[in-house]
């Protein structure tokens, strides 16, 4: 069993596959406590694979997105399998501090200040700016470097930011721009 905060239906927000039609699975609970965290994520009823996959299947997109608070706490490569199954594409939105399985088809790390990540694989970076120093990103081994306003708030500054740093781009939370979830 697996706990879960909520699963619904909409577009990728962020990153790389920004307007994806997509099904969100958000598993409960986090290993940190990032004081710009916009998910209220600690509730949740534990839920079998089977009702999982039952849930996500009623939605016509391919593309899941599992994400929480930390999904990478409730995981497990059966789980992923159990997916591929039902024909889905499996991302996967982490801090990156716990292993994942491999055989996540995309993986999102959004790597904390301060914090040791213990993943290898990554196919996108996505920082929240807070004013911090992102060239110490730069050496993973991502193919894609996303910046992220921190709630649409210093979207001027983080323009700013990327001009400066070209092998960013901007990543906006369009879902909150068009007010959807
Ligand atoms: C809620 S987190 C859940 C997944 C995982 N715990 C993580 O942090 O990547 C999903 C994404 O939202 C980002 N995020 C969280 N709070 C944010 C905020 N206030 N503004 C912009 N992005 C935020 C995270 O950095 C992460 O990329
Ligand atoms: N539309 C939408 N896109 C998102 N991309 C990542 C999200 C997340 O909370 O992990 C998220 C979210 O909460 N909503
Ligand atoms: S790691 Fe992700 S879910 Fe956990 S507190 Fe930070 S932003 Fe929120
Ligand atoms: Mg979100």
């Amino acid at each position: 069993m697996r706990k879960i905060n909520e699963i619904f239906y909409s577009l990728q927000g962020e990153g790389y596959h920004t307007g994806t039609p997509a099904v969100f699975i958000r598993f409960s609970g986090c290993n940190l406590k990032c004081p710009f965290c916009d998910t209220q994520h600690e509730d949740g009823i534990l839920m079998s694979d089977e009702d999982i996959v039952t849930e996500v299947s009623r939605y016509p997109a391919a593309t899941v997105i599992l994400t929480g608070g930390e999904p990478s706490l409730w995981i497990d490569r059966e789980f992923v399998d159990c997916l591929h199954q039902a024909g889905k594409y499996v991302c996967i939105e982490t801090n990156g501090t716990h292993p994942l399985p491999d055989n996540i088809d995309w993986v999102t790390c959004s790597p904390k200040q301060g914090v040791k990540l213990e993943i290898t694989r990554m196919n996108e970076v996505k920082v929240v700016y807070e004013g911090q120093d992102i060239t110490v990103y730069e050496q993973l081994p991502a193919g894609h470097f996303f910046l992220q306003p921190c709630s649409c708030s210093n979207t001027a500054e983080t323009v700013d930011c990327v001009m400066k740093h070209p092998k960013w781009r901007l990543s906006l939370q369009t879902h909150k721009l068009i007010d959807i979830r």
